[in-house]
């Protein structure tokens, strides 16, 4: 385990899960602070991992060897504007947020000097130890920066390097969104069920184990194709056949295509907002 001071500026949910997954796997809380500026997160953290807290970003960021970015994109100028004044030279920063290039942490309206900087995309599941991350490191990123940034980012699951930083866009539309897709999804299976009369807590029993199910058949069966575990569940002439060609005849994989398009141009658009 490593013996790196690592802080995270901003503690929401995505903080949360990754320092959960740290704390669980081993990593010393007491290595690990969290900056915020509402104090509720940090005390829930504190109680929570016993790790440090503070609202005062600077002070955390100077305390550490790795800095964990972890604002929205939108407050993400402001937040490291405010932290020009630090060297940076001897930490590894990392950040989690959708939409805002590597190379645009240097720029002189963000910590205006050159950074060690790695782009990650995590996802909520890193709350539960099931998360999947992308990551992207600059050429000027050596083997022991990955390696804690594969430390951390693996504590709540698992994560791949991408070798082109345009690819985290399709991370992004892939595993740091599609868990909403798939909760969409269930949502709509709960709606017609109860619309169909069954009870709301029956339906959610019912849809989340299939989900669960279906997920573990994907995952237990590496050698069976998506399209060859859905064959087996539909039966000639059978129930699953009807719907599954309701899907197809409104589309679905043309629906998955263009939200997944939209949530890639929307990491692209961002880039040029932030
Ligand atoms: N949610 C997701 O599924 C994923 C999110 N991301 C990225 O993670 C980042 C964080 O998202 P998420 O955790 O969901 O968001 P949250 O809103 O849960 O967390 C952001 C935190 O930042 C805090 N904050 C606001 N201003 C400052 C400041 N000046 N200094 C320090 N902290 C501040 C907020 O505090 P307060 O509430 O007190 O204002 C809040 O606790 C985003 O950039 C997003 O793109 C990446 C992958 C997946
Ligand atoms: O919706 C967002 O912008 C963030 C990034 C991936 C998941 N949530």
């Amino acid at each position: 385990m490593s013996d790196k001071r690592i802080c995270f500026i901003g503690a929401g949910n995505m903080s949360r899960s990754i320092i959960s997954g740290l704390v669980n796997s081993g990593y010393s809380p007491q290595l690990i602070e969290a900056s915020n500026p509402s104090t509720g997160k940090l005390q829930a953290l504190q109680a929570d991992f016993a790790i440090k807290v503070t609202t005062d970003n600077l002070a955390a960021a100077k305390a550490a060897d790795v800095i964990v970015l972890a604002v929205k994109p939108q407050l993400m100028q402001q937040v490291c504007a405010a932290l020009q004044s630090l060297d940076l030279s001897n930490k590894l920063l990392i950040t989690i947020a959708a939409g805002i290039s590597a190379a645009r942490y240097s720029d002189s309206d963000y910590l205006a000097q050159p950074v060690k900087l790695i782009r990650t995309m995590p996802n909520t599941p890193m709350q539960i130890g099931t998360g999947m991350s992308g990551m992207f490191a600059p050429a000027n990123i050596n083997d022991e920066d990955k390696a804690i940034c594969n430390l951390i980012m693996t504590s709540g699951g698992q994560a791949v390097w991408v070798e082109k930083e345009a690819d985290l866009n399709l991370v992004i539309a892939l595993a740091g969104s599609s868990p909403a897709y798939f909760f969409l999804f269930v949502e709509a299976m709960i709606k017609a069920a109860t619309e169909l009369g069954m009870e709301q807590q029956t339906a959610r029993a019912l849809a989340q184990q299939a989900a669960l199910g279906a997920a573990k058949m994907l995952l237990e069966n590496p050698q069976l194709s998506p399209q060859q575990l859905r064959q087996n569940v539909t039966s000639k002439g059978g129930t699953t056949h009807e719907a599954v060609e309701t899907f197809i005849q409104g589309n679905l994989s043309g629906l998955v295509k263009q939200a997944m398009n939209n949530c890639i141009a929307r990491a692209e658009a961002m880039a040029q907002e932030f």
